[in-house]
């Protein structure tokens, strides 16, 4: 296997490569940029017009993407898997990843589209770095753009793997691409309504890339991953990534389930009260009347929409950011 292949030894390692480039027998050519960051490039003759952008350690913990990636990266340099699609890998924060932890100082995920610059340290240098590399990669015209950030969430679920489909101005969302998404295992879809600062909303609404988070199974360290099964997902990238995805056929995408954004529950102040049990599973359904959360001024968070959901419920979050997003069931029939 070329050396390049082991990508996420050498991030675990904080190492460069000592040589930045190699080929693979076929012509693929493999160029690390940076730490965590990796291009793979398949010869001209061979290239279908997709750019691929998968990244996963946003947060460092959420390690079952990261051993995903780390698998199609070596398939890849074996000369296993033979790519028609560009595509860059990105581990997204480096350090956390080494120590296992969510973040160090900051969550990344909450630094993308103008906020790095609001702030300092190294996170921060990071999320303007992912932004870099992620703008230099879908710089060239005239081709389909695609982002997947991979992820597991901090609890268990009602509904195990969903995406969460972010949000422009003007822009419909794809039924295509849910279809493909339906067809990479996942079953439920969250279809955001207003901006946002995490990294796929930043490759969505600044580069028009399609691009989702996805969310897999319940973050767990390395090596244990046995409960993520992540077959289907990975068997749709290897098709993608060699051109040899079967047709989609979109109509009533196959039971996918799609919901909308009801309210993000912002946490204002260290008063926030989150009135939830801790190992509460992300969907569970909240009634009508019920106090979610109480914060600074007797300011109360109470459920008024029909059917409402929670999701990532977080009373740790900084001040200022999400601690939970409410959700509702939607249809399917603003989909272009
Ligand atoms: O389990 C949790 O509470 C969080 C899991 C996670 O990291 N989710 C992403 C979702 C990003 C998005 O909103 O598209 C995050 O919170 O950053
Ligand atoms: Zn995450």
């Amino acid at each position: 296997m070329l050396a390049l292949g082991k990508l996420l030894e050498l991030t675990l390692a904080g190492r460069e490569p000592a040589e930045k480039t190699q080929l693979t027998v076929e012509g693929v050519r493999m160029r690390w940029l940076s730490e965590g960051a990796l291009e793979v490039r398949p010869p001209e003759a061979r290239d279908n017009g997709l750019d691929l952008l998968l990244s996963a350690g946003i947060h460092g913990n959420e390690t079952a993407p990261i051993e995903l990636l780390d698998r199609l990266l070596h398939d890849i340099a074996r000369g296993d898997l033979k790519p028609r699609a560009r595509i860059l890998f990105l581990f997204g924060n480096p350090e956390a990843i080494r120590r296992g932890e969510r973040f160090i100082e900051q969550d990344v995920n909450r630094l993308f589209n103008g906020r790095h610059e609001q702030t300092s340290g190294s996170e921060a240098l990071r999320a303007c770095e992912l932004e870099r590399l992620a703008a230099t990669f879908f710089s060239l015209p005239d081709r389909n753009r695609l982002h997947y950030d991979l992820h597991t969430a901090i609890r268990g679920s009602k509904i195990e793997q969903f995406a969460l489909y972010p949000w422009k101005e003007g822009r419909q969302h794809s039924r295509q691409e849910l279809a493909r998404l339906r067809a990479a295992g996942m079953e439920a879809v969250l279809l955001q309504n207003k901006p946002s600062i995490v990294f796929s909303s930043y490759t969505y609404d600044k580069l028009d890339a399609e691009s989702f988070t996805l969310e897999l199974g319940k973050a767990r360290p390395f090596g244990q991953n046995d409960g993520v099964n992540v077959s289907l997902l990975e068997t749709r990238l290897k098709q993608i990534i060699e051109g040899t995805e079967p047709p989609m056929t979109d109509e009533g995408l196959d039971g996918l389930k799609l919901f909308s954004v009801a309210r993000e529950v912002i946490k204002h102040s260290d008063s926030f009260r989150l009135n939830l049990p801790a190992d509460i599973e992300n969907f569970s359904e909240l009634k009508v009347g019920y106090v979610l959360a109480e914060d600074i001024a007797n300011t109360r968070w109470v459920i008024e929409e029909k059917g409402a959901r929670i999701i990532f419920p977080n009373p740790k979050v900084k001040n200022g950011l999400r601690a939970g997003i409410l959700i509702v069931p939607t249809t399917d029939e603003n989909l272009a």
